[in-house]
């Protein structure tokens, strides 16, 4: 039986992955390995025993009783803490999801790594903060990484037989999220509560709020600069409002080729987790005259200022990553406490990037570390007016 495990298990692209997991017959078709989550140990624990998992961890250390008592006699292990974290991502296993939201999925990532089997990818913040490092342990060990993430899916499929030296141009497609429409004065005074509101998916609270910033683009600019090895310039953004065509890829002769379907993770999912086989997926089956149309339009660099902050960050490299995405993560935590403004948030970055040291690529994960430290706590010095 496969063997595998589920970083991030709780949460959105957890739940996607656990009904492709359960659809295909559960515990009686898997060997469950490590199941994580952060907050949510009920939810944690009864999925950990409805499939046989053999250990179920928490990343809260505080939490860790609560997990003992909601697992009770089951036989499932509890653990808890980011070094536990660790532990069981590094439990050998033959498939890992890697569905962490943000910078705190880096070290189990990087410990999934390590481990010589395949990586499916959705913790795009582990690429933004050490791509390098990333990919140098998944190339060291010979870890097979299949990206998740619903447009780097797309470009991986477009690029199956395709020749790397042929590649012209990547186009990520973007939703423009819900104020897509809405004027700058507008999105000055948009509440945390409407940007979470994704007009197409699903998704977990950070990356619908990124979506919104259009940071969640800036973050897969740089995600698809490691995972595809291309130079800022052949990375183009294009506002793509259904979500239908999940990217494109330009090629020498003028051909492009783009990957379609409708705006449901068990697609990405699934083609990772039967790669290189595909299997019938319960998604829905595009009909062309219902659609009828597809809209593609510029985004707008005034309104969406995290794109011109990505093409700083591909200049610059892995460490303008780390303080990108940390100082974001802060920033967000702020617009979330309503003690900043929407807006402020790119100002935040912007202010990070110009105040820590932040050119070519960090050398280890402490390193990645500390500067994520770093920004986090100069960012939530401004936001509080210590600075
Ligand atoms: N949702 C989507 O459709 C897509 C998501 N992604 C990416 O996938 C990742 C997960 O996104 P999504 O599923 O939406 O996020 P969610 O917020 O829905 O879930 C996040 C998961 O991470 C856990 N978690 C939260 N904080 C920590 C922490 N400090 N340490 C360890 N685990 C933690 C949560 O646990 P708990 O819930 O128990 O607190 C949960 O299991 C992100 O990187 C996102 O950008 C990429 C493409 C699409
Ligand atoms: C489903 C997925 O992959 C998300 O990253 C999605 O693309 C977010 O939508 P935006 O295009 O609005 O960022
Ligand atoms: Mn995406």
């Amino acid at each position: 039986m496969r063997r595998i495990s589920i970083l991030g298990a709780t949460g959105s692209i957890g739940a996607s992955t656990l009904d492709l997991i359960d659809r295909a017959g559960g515990a009686e078709a898997f060997d469950v390995v490590a199941l994580t989550g952060n907050s949510n140990v009920a939810k944690l624990a009864e999925t950990a025993i409805r499939l046989r998992a053999d250990v179920a961890v928490t990343a809260d250390a505080a939490r860790l009783d609560d997990l003992r008592s909601a697992l009770g006699n089951s036989g499932v292990e509890a653990a808890a803490g980011p070094e536990a974290l660790v532990e069981a991502a590094s439990r050998p296993a033959d498939w890992i999801m890697s569905a962490i939201v943000g910078a705190a999925g880096l070290a189990p990532t990087l410990a999934a790594a390590r481990q010589g089997t395949a990586l499916a990818l959705a913790n795009k913040e582990s690429l933004v903060c050490a791509g390098q490092l990333v990919l140098d342990a998944c190339e060291g060990a010979g870890t097979q990484l299949l990206p998740a993430d619903s447009e780097h899916s797309a470009i991986f499929q477009c690029l199956c037989g395709e020749r790397q030296k042929e590649v012209e141009r990547v186009i990520l497609t973007a939703s423009g999220g819900p104020f897509r429409d809405r004027s700058r004065t507008e999105m000055e005074s948009v509440t945390p509560e409407q940007a979470v509101a994704h007009p197409n998916w699903d998704m977990g609270q950070g990356i619908s709020i990124d979506s919104a910033t259009m940071f969640n683009k800036a973050l897969e600019l740089v995600e698809a600069k490691y995972l595809f090895d291309l130079e800022p310039g052949q990375l183009e953004v294009i506002v793509h409002r259904q979500s239908i065509v999940h990217s494109m890829v330009g090629f020498a002769d003028g051909s492009l080729i783009a990957q379609l379907g409708p705006p449901d993770m068990r697609g990405a999912i699934g083609y990772a987790l039967n790669f290189p086989a595909r299997v019938d997926l319960p998604v829905e089956r595009l009909d062309f005259a219902k659609l009828a149309q597809l809209d593609f339009e510029a985004p707008d660099p005034d309104r969406f200022p995290s794109l011109r902050i990505a093409q700083e960050v591909l200049r610059k490299g892995g460490r303008a990553g780390t303080v990108m995405n940390a100082a974001k993560e802060a920033a967000m935590a702020g617009f979330l406490n309503k003690q900043i403004g929407f807006l402020d948030m790119a100002d935040l970055v912007d202010r990070a990037l110009d105040a820590l040291p932040c050119e070519g690529e960090p050398g280890a994960l402490d390193e990645v570390l500390a500067l994520d430290a770093d920004t986090r706590t100069r960012v939530a010095a401004w936001i509080e007016g210590r600075d």
